[in-house]
């Protein structure tokens, strides 16, 4: 059984319509925003589930970084290769340094090649043209170019979010698969809200989500 999950109703709503209306079987969870509330939602929904969900397929909207010419554009859909918990460690202003010491947990996580190329390929016979590269997981969501672009640089990110690594890290705690899909609402850039495209975002990453339970 899929489990689909995303940070928010808003990004959940198109998802579930889709879902009610063609009578998919699929379980959902709405995780809040941020890590530290995705880790403790799904954590605890997956311990109740006895084994039944064999993938989690973690979709909503994301920051696209500009900082390098070729970069994703609006509503563009992005699948994540990796998770990079990209905030956490020292930050010297300029830059930001993950810690040394391994008990100090992993910055990186790998999603599930099978799953990834998949979804790449369902994404392909829908004429939907997919990115795919590693996606950033930040607690404090980017509101300058000159953050984005640190960001950007330091991980060789195509993307930002602020859920994902949570959900690889708990996926990897209970031996479960993860794919990740997510439709640009906005330039990671000096803040204006008045140019994000959130609510189409929405629609398409919950359309592309869709699309990969319906042909699994
Ligand atoms: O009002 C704002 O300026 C603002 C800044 C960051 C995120 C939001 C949201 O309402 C979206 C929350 C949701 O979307 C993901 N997301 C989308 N774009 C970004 C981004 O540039 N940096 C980090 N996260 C982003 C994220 O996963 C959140 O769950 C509003």
């Amino acid at each position: 059984m899929i489990l689909a999950v995303a940070a928010t109703k808003l990004e959940m709503e198109p998802f579930l319509q889709l879902v009610e209306r063609e009578k998919t079987a699929c379980l959902s969870l709405v995780t809040g925003v941020g890590p530290v509330e995705t880790a403790v939602r799904l954590a605890l929904f997956l311990a109740e589930c006895d084994g039944k969900i064999n993938l989690v397929l973690n979709f909503g909207v994301a920051g696209a970084y500009v900082g390098e010419p070729g970069h994703p554009e609006y509503l563009d859909i992005c699948l994540a290769e990796e998770e990079i918990f990209g905030d956490f460690g020292f930050c010297s202003g300029n830059g930001i340094e993950y810690f040394k010491r391994a008990e100090f947990g992993k910055p990186r996580y790998s999603l599930d090649r099978q799953w990834l190329k998949r979804a790449k390929q369902i994404l392909d016979n829908n004429r939907i043209n997919a990115w795919s590269g590693s996606f950033i997981t930040v607690n404090c969501a980017s509101a300058t170019l000159r953050r984005g672009n640190m960001l950007q640089q330091t991980w060789k990110g195509l993307c930002e979010n602020m859920e994902g690594a949570a959900v690889a890290r708990v996926c990897r705690e209970f031996n479960i698969s993860c794919l990740e899909i997510r439709a640009i609402s906005n330039y990671v850039e000096d803040r204006d809200p008045s140019t994000w495209q959130l609510a189409e975002a929405c629609e398409k990453a919950a359309h592309a989500t869709y699309l990969i339970i319906k042909n699994t």
